[in-house]
């Protein structure tokens, strides 16, 4: 086994409560977990908005521990050859669980009706008539034999689309990216609508399963509702801004959405009649918390110590056996001759190559190279500032 040599002890910093399974990967030996820290080497965050932070010229990585990373400012990031990491798939069983819950408790109305029993006062033998008589206003539907439209077939979709046909509903998926391995794992009985409003006409209930981005922003707005049914009920465990909530609070005073079941509570949501809102538990379980902090935390960790990246969101995945060789970590524009210039920098120092990945990802590109010979300490730093000096080099460690 090879043993990874840490020169000195490096700083995490969390944004949000961390699960202490994931805090717990950074050993004590070679890390220090602190929040006060202004340069830290790596920060883990969950929906801390970081938009308005500056990141220090020591920050080597983010890890998200969750799926949405609208929260992070990522091209700032790749600018300034930050590795961007998330945890896909950590905790799409807790937000599928709620989900299906949420479809359920909604249809029947259940919110609703709590609230009003908690509200009910007097004697036991005035509460079970008042539950009688006041029970009506609450008939619900029942989901069998319904229409479940599901948006976005990734980590989360595909589980609710699964599990959607165990309650005996039909269902319609729409996902013009899906992966390989997510479409491996659909069921056969989902439908996959060929195009958006194929799902918007057919489905009795919608679920949204999309990241916030440019092209999925306000996607929920008064042209796409007049293409559903009337009382279709919306469910949007993704994010606020994929609703048009202006336009939303219309249709669901019109009756053309019967419901609008969100995690993502605001001032508008709290006026809209019919509105359920839910205070972002999606992700909410112990089970859930430890799957992202433990990924995030692995991810980080084998970042920081090998250079290897898994799961980053703005470098590409590479990955080379770590020996403890002395190991160029480059982050780079995506150009010609990059690999080449690092190469000549090595070999006028007569330094070997052992091993080596060049791994690209849209305009940026990322290279390993691990040193055969035993470097001499001193020229480690000359050889780091004539790395960096190459024209497209963004960041560049010596692990
Ligand atoms: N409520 C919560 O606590 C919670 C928890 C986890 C994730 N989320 C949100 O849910 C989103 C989805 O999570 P996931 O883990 O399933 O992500 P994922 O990346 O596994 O899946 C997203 C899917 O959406 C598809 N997609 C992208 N654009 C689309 C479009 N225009 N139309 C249809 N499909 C499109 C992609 O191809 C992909 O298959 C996240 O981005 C995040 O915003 C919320
Ligand atoms: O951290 C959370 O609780 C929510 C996470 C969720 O919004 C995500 O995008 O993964």
């Amino acid at each position: 086994m090879t043993t990874i040599t840490l020169n000195k002890v490096k700083t995490i910093k969390t944004l949000n409560n961390i699960a202490e399974r994931g805090l717990n990967v950074f050993d004590k030996e070679h890390y220090a977990i602190d929040n006060d820290d202004p340069n830290p080497d790596a920060i883990v965050a969950r929906s801390y908005n970081m938009h308005h932070m500056d990141f220090n010229d020591n920050l080597k990585a983010i890890a998200r521990a969750g799926a949405g990373v609208n929260n992070i400012p990522v091209d700032r990031c790749t600018e300034q050859g930050i590795a961007v990491f998330n945890t896909p798939g950590a905790n799409a069983n807790a937000v599928k669980e709620l989900v299906l819950t949420s479809l359920i408790a909604s249809s029947r109305n259940l919110f609703d009706g709590l609230s009003w029993v908690k509200n009910l006062d007097g004697e036991e033998e005035r509460i079970s008539k008042q539950v009688e008589a006041g029970k009506k206003q609450f008939v619900g539907k029942e989901v069998k034999g319904k229409t479940l439209g599901v948006i976005g077939l990734g980590a989360i979709g595909a589980l609710v689309a699964n599990d959607a046909l165990d309650l005996d509903m039909n269902v319609v998926g729409f996902d013009p990216f899906i992966s390989v391995d997510t479409a491996w794992n659909l069921s056969r009985k989902v439908h996959r609508a060929m195009t958006i409003e194929e799902l918007f006409a057919n489905a009795d209930y919608i679920t949204v399963h999309v990241p916030l981005t440019d092209d999925t922003a306000g996607m929920f707005n008064k042209e796409t509702f007049a293409l559903m049914k009337s009382d279709v009920h919306i469910l949007n465990f993704s994010r606020d801004g994929l609703v048009n909530e202006g336009d939303m609070a219309e249709a669901l005073k019109s009756g053309k959405v019967g419901k609008y079941i969100t995690d993502f509570p605001n001032e508008n949501v709290l006026n809209m009649p019919n509105a359920v809102p839910i205070p972002h538990l999606g992700a909410s379980t112990k089970e859930s918390e430890e799957n992202c902090a433990v990924m995030a935390a692995k991810q980080v960790k084998d970042f920081l110590e090998t250079g290897n990246i898994k799961n980053s969101i703005n470098f590409p995945n590479a990955s080379l056996p770590y020996t403890g060789k002395k190991r160029v970590a480059a982050f780079h524009q995506n150009v010609p001759n990059m690999v080449s210039q690092i190469i000549s920098v090595l070999s006028n120092y007569n330094l070997n190559i052992a091993d080596m990945v060049n791994r690209s990802f849209r305009d940026m590109a990322y290279t390993m190279i691990d040193i055969d010979d035993e470097v001499n300490g001193d020229i480690l730093p000359v050889l780091e500032k004539e790395i960096r000096e190459i024209e497209g080099i963004v960041s560049l460690r010596l692990i």
